[in-house]
């Protein structure tokens, strides 16, 4: 492909290409090949710009850097937002992608849209698949990526290939590290929608408005003009969803807030059930009652989210409704595990974040017989915001009857420093049990016939890290595995 076609289509106007042609797109030097773009990015860890000479001797065609970075010997493609210029380059050698692609931001809740926006419109006919922390799903089944937003050339790499498959409807999740990385986008987004906002990921933004601004990029830069922005308007008002709200109407985007508050999907009620919960729906000014066969008020959440995506994407609201009722469950995402000899239910849940950790623990506090305790054992991830432990420990104590401090991915850092934060938070009633099995086979070993064990923090995850860089350590680590041998049944 000639690169000044690419230059082109990109808006990107300055460099002479000539006759240079574009043979693939890299943002690390060890994948450059003859013909290569490099894109050349400072980043947490490296400057890119460093590596600039490598990359030029390894035969790259064209370099994407900031205008003060030295090149030599092959073009240089100056950009203040050198990120954002490779991914619309890129963006253009790839294509083309699947028609309908929709993004999902907010800090809990991502995955779980995603993946039910999948499901809604593969019940509808669609050939659909969904990329996130789950890693890409397809209707042929899924792959990991390891992490929930991939490079950009992986990403848009992903993307081209589900379209060469013949998927038509793919929905994303746009952490915030990826908006502010511009690790997803230069293609075309049909509809957006933002879950929620709370505290996370600080070590990385710094500041809880910085990361908010980062989410804001998908409104204001990486979808349509005129799109569909679905929001959650929960039952509390919240200072963030409002502005969340006004963000997107300045960007002339087609505002649809779906809850309590919402105005496109209005939840006028939620009666939980034992298997699942009963939501009155008021749209278009028809109240209908849809049976949704899973708990919690989050989950409700995030299947109305995901209903408003379908909507806004096409699908007949019958359909969606209907689908509403024949949603699976989503991996690791409350997950009945294990039911241990005395009949107490053990769920294995992702919250890793003190919102998230109320949200599971209220989804489950409902189904605690009379009686009966609540006992969470859980965690926090090294190398991750520690502002949030003493926050999670907190909620803990005060939201559940018992709480288990453990580990949970303690990367580079000290375990018992990490605990030692959370038990800061989670004051005298909290126990502390370093091994997260041992932690998870006190819990379920201890819990009555009245009582439900909620195993935080990974999910779906199937490993726990230890170290970092050359030292880092993976062990085979499965919280949903482990509970059932914990329980005695381990059979998956
Ligand atoms: C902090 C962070 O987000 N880092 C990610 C980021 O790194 P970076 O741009 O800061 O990269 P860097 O390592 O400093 O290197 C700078 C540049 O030099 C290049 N390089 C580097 C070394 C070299 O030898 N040659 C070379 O060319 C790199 O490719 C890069 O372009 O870009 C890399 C490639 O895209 C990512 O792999 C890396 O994710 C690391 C592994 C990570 O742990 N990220 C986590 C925090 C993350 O992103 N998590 C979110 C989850 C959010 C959520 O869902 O809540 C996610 O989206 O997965
Ligand atoms: N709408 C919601 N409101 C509050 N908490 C939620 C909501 N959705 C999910 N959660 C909590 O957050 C956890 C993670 O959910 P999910 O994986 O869908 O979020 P995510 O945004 O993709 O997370 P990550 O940022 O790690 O990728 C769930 O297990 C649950 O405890
Ligand atoms: N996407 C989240 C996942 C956290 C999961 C938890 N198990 C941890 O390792 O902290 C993050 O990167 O912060
Ligand atoms: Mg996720």
């Amino acid at each position: 492909m000639r690169l000044a076609d690419l230059l082109e289509r990109a808006g990107l106007r300055g460099a002479d290409a000539g006759d240079a042609v574009v043979t693939g797109f890299a943002i690390d030097h060890r994948k450059v090949a003859p013909g290569t773009v490099f894109g050349a990015f400072a980043g947490a860890k490296f400057n890119g710009e460093d590596f600039i000479p490598a990359a030029i001797e390894a035969g790259a065609v064209a370099i994407v850097a900031r205008p003060e970075a030295t090149v030599k010997g092959a073009l240089h493609i100056a950009d203040a937002e050198p990120r954002r210029a490779f991914a619309r380059l890129a963006a253009g050698f790839f294509a083309p992608y699947p028609a309908t692609i929709v993004a999902v931001t907010g800090t809990n809740g991502k995955t779980s849209t995603v993946e039910m926006t999948r499901q809604i419109w593969r019940m509808a006919g669609e050939r659909a698949a969904s990329i996130g922390t789950l890693g890409v799903t397809t209707p042929d089944g899924s792959v990991s990526t390891g992490l929930t937003t991939p490079d950009i050339v992986t990403f848009l790499a992903n993307m081209a290939g589900l379209a060469r498959e013949g998927v038509t409807h793919v929905a994303y999740e746009a952490s915030s590290h990826g908006l502010s990385q511009y690790r997803n986008e230069g293609l075309k987004v049909a509809a957006s929608a933002f879950t929620n906002f709370s505290r996370d990921h600080l070590d990385y933004h710094g500041t809880m408005e910085s990361y908010f601004a980062a989410k804001m990029r998908l409104f204001t830069e990486v979808v349509a003009p005129g799109s569909p922005a679905v929001i959650w308007d929960g039952d509390e008002a919240s200072e963030w969803t409002a502005r969340a709200i006004a963000e997107a109407a300045s960007h002339k985007l087609d505002v649809r807030t779906v809850g309590h508050r919402g105005t496109f999907l209005n939840l006028a009620e939620r009666v939980p059930t034992q298997l699942g919960q009963t939501l009155t729906i008021v749209y278009d000014g028809e109240a209908r009652k849809v049976n949704l066969p899973l708990i919690g008020a989050y989950q409700a959440a995030n299947a109305l989210v995901a209903a408003g995506l379908a909507m806004a994407t096409g699908v007949a609201p019958s359909s969606v409704f209907d689908a509403l009722t024949r949603l699976q469950p989503v991996r690791g995402r409350l997950e009945r595990a294990a039911i241990n000899p005395a009949g107490a239910p053990a769920y294995v849940d992702y919250a890793h974040t003190s919102d998230a950790m109320e949200a599971a623990i209220a989804a489950l506090r409902p189904h605690v017989a009379d009686g009966g305790r609540l006992i969470v054992v859980f965690g926090a991830g090294g190398d991750r915001d520690t502002g949030k432990r003493a926050e999670m420990g907190a909620v803990a104590a005060r939201a559940a009857d018992q709480a288990i401090v453990t580990d949970d991915n303690p990367r580079s850092e000290d375990p018992a420093a990490i605990r030692a934060a959370i038990m800061a938070g989670a004051g005298a009633g909290a126990r502390e049990i370093g091994d997260r099995r041992a932690a998870i086979a006190a819990a379920i070993g201890e819990a009555g016939p009245n009582d439900i064990v909620l195993i935080a923090g990974k999910g779906h995850e199937q490993g726990q890290i230890f170290g970092a860089g050359e030292s880092m350590r993976i062990e085979a680590f499965d919280d949903v595995e482990v509970a059932r041998e914990c329980a005695g049944s381990s059979n998956r």
